[in-house]
């Protein structure tokens, strides 16, 4: 029998942290067959960002075509978008999927939006213009919307607590889950789920204390991606979503690989690893 497929279009992230390897090795691990439509090239480490590279309009055009016009995409996700052209074009191929499959359609491939707008090094993946271009044109059309804190104040162009902001941003017209909490204050974590006309619940999950959170955000809306290609329901995608995230960290949570904020794992852990005679130090 097929996989569902899922198709992730987001940048690369040279160090294999975040981005399309944290999209494509999460999907292949909740059994999704993983497409990819490339908007940016990073040259990306654990300790930053050094350069990026958009990839030209009609490459990324060109992509989304090979991709929608082939392959049965159950669930689509949006990582780093890095241009206000990229975030105007995925918008306007969302509306052009909803009148293709009816606007009403249970085959409608969900949408998850993760606003990547800085890495957690710090580095701006996505200035003001791109944030404008976020809250205009692709929120309006997605089915959730994942930002974590700091991305959900910038959308919503004030503070306030992640609850009035879920519900701020859900107000656009998307579900919303604004992920975090603040782990190192209750050793636990919440993340905000907000749906329109609704009032925002708390999913809270025990914190993993582990400062080797690169590619955390990428992995958790790809999880979210895989479990609503796979028809899961929202909330319980989102339960399930965070539980992958903290089985990985949890996996990596003593691992020394860099001179930053280390990778969250992407291995397998539930398959049998080859015997290894190598260890790095
Ligand atoms: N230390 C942690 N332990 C367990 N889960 C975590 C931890 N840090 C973040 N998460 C979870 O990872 C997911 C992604 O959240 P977050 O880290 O806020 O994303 P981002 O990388 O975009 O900042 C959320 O479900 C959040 O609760
Ligand atoms: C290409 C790319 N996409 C997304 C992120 C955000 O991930 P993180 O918040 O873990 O740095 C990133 N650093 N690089």
């Amino acid at each position: 029998m097929n996989p569902p497929v899922a198709l992730t279009i987001a940048g690369t992230d040279s160090g294999g942290a975040a981005g399309t390897a944290a999209d494509l090795a999460t999907f292949a691990a909740l059994g999704v067959h993983g497409a990819c439509v490339i908007t940016a090239v990073t040259a990306q480490d654990t300790t930053g960002v050094s350069d990026i590279h958009p990839v030209p309009h009609s490459a990324i055009e060109a992509q989304l075509d090979a991709v929608l016009d082939d392959l049965p995409v159950a669930a689509i996700k949006t990582g780093m978008l890095g241009t206000v052209a990229a975030v105007e074009a995925i918008a306007q191929r969302v509306v052009k999927l909803s009148v293709a499959h009816g606007s009403l359609s249970a085959s409608q491939p969900p949408v998850v939006v993760d606003p990547v707008l800085v890495a957690t090094s710090g580095a701006v993946l996505g200035g003001e213009d791109v944030r404008r271009a976020y809250v205009d044109h692709l929120l309006p059309v997605a089915t959730v919307v994942t930002p974590n804190l700091d991305e959900a104040r910038a959308l919503a162009g004030h503070d306030g607590s992640p609850e009035e902001l879920a519900t701020q941003l859900a107000g656009l017209g998307p579900a919303v889950v604004v992920t975090g909490g603040d782990p190192a204050a209750t050793g636990e974590c919440t993340d905000w789920l907000a749906e329109p006309g609704q009032p925002p619940i708390p999913l809270r999950h025990p914190a993993v204390p582990t400062s080797n959170d690169h590619g955390t955000g990428c992995t958790y809306s790809s999880a979210l991606a895989a479990h609503l290609a796979h028809g899961a329901p929202l909330r319980e995608a989102a339960e399930h979503a965070a539980a992958y995230v903290a089985r990985q960290l949890a996996t990596s949570r003593h691992w020394t690989l860099g001179r930053g904020r280390g990778p969250i794992a992407h291995l397998f852990t539930d398959q049998p690893s080859p015997t290894s005679t190598k260890e790095t130090a």
